[in-house]
C-alpha cells in the first residue's frame, strides 16, 4: 500500500475557533475519499491546507513520503476549490488551456468529452456562465487533469440532480481507467456512498472516524427493542447513541453483526436496520464520538 498523502497533527486557529485541531489523514494512492462533514467543520480550511493556501499554526503535510516546507506546494496535484471565480472576462476553452499548461496528464479529448456532456459551449464567456454552469469548469478542469493528487471542495454544490449525477459517473469511470487519489469533500453525504471507497468524517476541526464504505455499510446498524434487552443486546458493542422511548431504547451501533448477534436479537425481539451513510454519520455527531 503506498501512502499517497499524510497529514499529522494539523492545528489551524481562527481567534478562539480551532478550524482544524490536531487532525490526522492519511490517504492510499489510487482511492477515491469522501471527506463529510457539516457546514463549518473544517473541510474547506483542510483542503486549502493541503493545497498549500493556508500555513497551519503546527503540524506536518507529506506528499508522496515528501514532507512539504512552510509555503510549499504538493508536486503536480489539482485543487478544485468550491466558489471558484475563473477568468470572468475569459471563455471557457480559454480557462481550459491555461488549466492544461499547469497539468502534464491532461487529456483534450476527455476535456472536450466532459463539456459535450455537461452542455458547455467552449467559446462562451465565464461571466455569461450561471454560477452552477461555473463550478462545472472546475470540475472538468479537476476531471481532466488527472493529477496523482485531486481535491474537490463541494464540487455538486449547486448543480442540478442530473449534471450532479454525470459529474460523479464521469469521475468513477475516469478513476477505474486512470487511477489516481481524489479527495472529495461535501456535505450531501448519501450521495456520496456509492462514489466514495474510503470515508473521512471530519467535526470540528477533528477527524471523527474513517473507514471503507463496505465496512461501514456492514457495521452502521440502528437497534431497537425493550430497554433492557437493547442493553444486554449492546453490552460490549461500539455504541454510537441511545436514546430511550417509554420502555424501548433505540441505540444506533457500529458492529458487524454475524448470524449468532440476528439470531439473538430476534430471540430477544429486537430490530435491526442498517444505518444509511447521512443517518450514521447524524448518529455519529449526537453521540459525540
Ligand atoms: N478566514 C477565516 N477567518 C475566521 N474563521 C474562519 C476562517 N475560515 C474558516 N473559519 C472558521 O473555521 C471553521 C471551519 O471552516 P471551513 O470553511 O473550513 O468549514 P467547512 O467544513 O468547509 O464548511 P462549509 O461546508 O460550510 O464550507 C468554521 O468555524 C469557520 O467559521
Amino acid at each position: 500500500m503506498s501512502i499517497a498523502l499524510t497529514c499529522g497533527n494539523l492545528t489551524k486557529k481562527y481567534g478562539r475557533t480551532y478550524a482544524l485541531c490536531n487532525l490526522d489523514l492519511q490517504l492510499e494512492e489510487n482511492v477515491i475519499y469522501g471527506l463529510l462533514g457539516r457546514n463549518g467543520a473544517g473541510k474547506t480550511t483542510l483542503l486549502n491546507t493541503i493545497a498549500g493556501g493556508i500555513s497551519p499554526d503546527s503540524g506536518s503535510i507529506e506528499v508522496r513520503g515528501k514532507k512539504l516546507g512552510k509555503g510549499e506546494l504538493p508536486n503536480d496535484f489539482c485543487f478544485v476549490r468550491e466558489n471558484t471565480r475563473h477568468f470572468r472576462g475569459g471563455r471557457i476553452i480559454e480557462v481550459l488551456k491555461f488549466a492544461a499548461s499547469f497539468h502534464p496528464n491532461w487529456d483534450w479529448t476527455f476535456a472536450h468529452e466532459l463539456l459535450k456532456a455537461f452542455r458547455l459551449d467552449p467559446d462562451k464567456k465565464i461571466r455569461q456562465l450561471s454560477r452552477g454552469t461555473e463550478s462545472l469548469v472546475g470540475n472538468i478542469i479537476g476531471l481532466a487533469s488527472r493529477a496523482p493528487l485531486t481535491l474537490f471542495d463541494e464540487p455538486v454544490l449547486g448543480l442540478d440532480v442530473l449534471m450532479r449525477e454525470k459529474f460523479y459517473k464521469a469521475l468513477l469511470e475516469d478513476c477505474a481507467n486512470h487511477p489516481r487519489t481524489i479527495l472529495l469533500s461535501t456535505h450531501l453525504i448519501d450521495e456520496i456512498a456509492p462514489v466514495a471507497e474510503k470515508v473521512y468524517m471530519i467535526e470540528a476541526g477533528s477527524i471523527l472516524l474513517h473507514d471503507d464504505m463496505d465496512e461501514i455499510r456492514m457495521a452502521a446498524h440502528l437497534i431497537r427493542g425493550n430497554s433492557e434487552a437493547v442493553a444486554s443486546f449492546t453490552a460490549g458493542k461500539r455504541v454510537l447513541h441511545k436514546e430511550t422511548y417509554g420502555h424501548g431504547t433505540l441505540a444506533a451501533i457500529y458492529e458487524k453483526l454475524n448470524d449468532g448477534d440476528r439470531r439473538l436479537a430476534r430471540e430477544m425481539d429486537i430490530s435491526i436496520e442498517s444505518l444509511t451513510l447521512q443517518s450514521f454519520f447524524s448518529y455519529l455527531i449526537q453521540g459525540g464520538h
